[in-house]
């Protein structure tokens, strides 16, 4: 199989710069007249899968909305991959998985390991137990043509008090995981594999992102308040590398099926104004 990183320049290229997240909050599915039990996260998720399965780059699953449900609904996550898989966009779970190294070997073979039942293209993960702590994932991710996002600066306005200490040799958290993921991709070519969470929300932190070489998923679009605008501000000169994320601001449009392709449409024209054309 291809690498991540070819496999989503492909999509990126064929489908435009998208990643959208099935995002199944209770004030949704009660918005989209869906009850809040297994039955309406199923229909739910049925809907977003036949809406843009077969148009998004990427669709992020967040795993807590079906986790939530325990194990009637991590059956119900498992079916949506399956779908997603079968529509034809790369599935990227949000589950921010982290561990010592020998948990994070099971963690990888729960996700990037082809004959698991919850086997995506690509997770998140959090480098909060050190960046060397995830190498089995990255390790099996390689091996199978699986991608890892590694949160480096995130949306929410609590993160920058870790992400933005400085070490003992004056860079910050972020920017030691920003320099341990571009070494991982290096020579990879059109695009890395390993990527990094930077969220829409942050504005301009000074952070060099320019040698990471991988994609660099932007969430906090929408509903956190963050624009199309603000990817200039906070990504400059790697707009290229920039995969927008949208969860709420897209599945708010809801249930109707047109509705939902016309709001993700309305948010690629948004974000293809602002970033360089691929
Ligand atoms: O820094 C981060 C990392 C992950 N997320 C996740 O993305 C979506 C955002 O949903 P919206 O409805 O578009 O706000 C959600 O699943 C978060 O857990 C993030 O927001 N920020």
């Amino acid at each position: 199989m291809d690498s991540f990183g070819t496999r989503l320049h492909r999509a990126i290229t064929e489908r435009g710069p998208l990643c959208v997240g099935i995002d199944p909050h209770p004030g949704l599915l009660a918005r989209w007249g869906l009850t809040d039990d297994v039955q309406g996260l199923e229909r739910f998720s049925r809907t977003v899968v036949e809406a843009l399965g077969d148009r998004v780059a990427v669709v992020k699953p967040q795993s807590a909305f079906f986790e939530r449900f325990g194990s009637r609904g991590v059956a119900v996550l498992e079916s949506t991959i399956r779908q997603l898989r079968d529509a034809g966009s790369l599935v990227l779970l949000d589950v921010k998985r982290g561990d010592i190294g020998s948990t994070v070997s099971a963690y990888a073979s729960a996700y990037l390991d082809p004959s698991s039942p919850l086997y995506v293209d690509a997770v998140t993960a959090s480098p909060y137990l050190g960046v060397g702590s995830l190498a089995p994932m990255f390790e099996l991710a390689a091996e199978h043509g699986g991608g890892v996002f590694v949160l480096a600066l995130t949306s929410n306005p609590e993160g920058a008090a870790v992400q933005r200490a400085r070490t003992a040799d004056g860079r910050t958290v972020a920017q030691t995981v920003i320099d341990e993921i571009s070494q991982l991709n290096r020579g990879a070519t059109p695009l890395g594999s390993f990527g990094l969470v930077v969220g829409a929300t942050i504005g301009e932190t000074g952070h060099d992102l320019s040698g990471v070489g991988g994609p660099l998923l932007a969430p906090g679009l929408g509903a956190q308040g963050a624009g199309a605008a603000d990817l200039r501000t906070v990504f400059g000169s790697s707009l290229a590398s920039v995969l927008p994320s949208y969860s709420r601001e897209v599945l708010s449009a809801g249930p109707d099926v047109a509705a939902l392709r016309a709001a993700a449409d309305r948010v690629l024209v948004d974000c293809r104004a602002v970033l360089p054309a691929r």
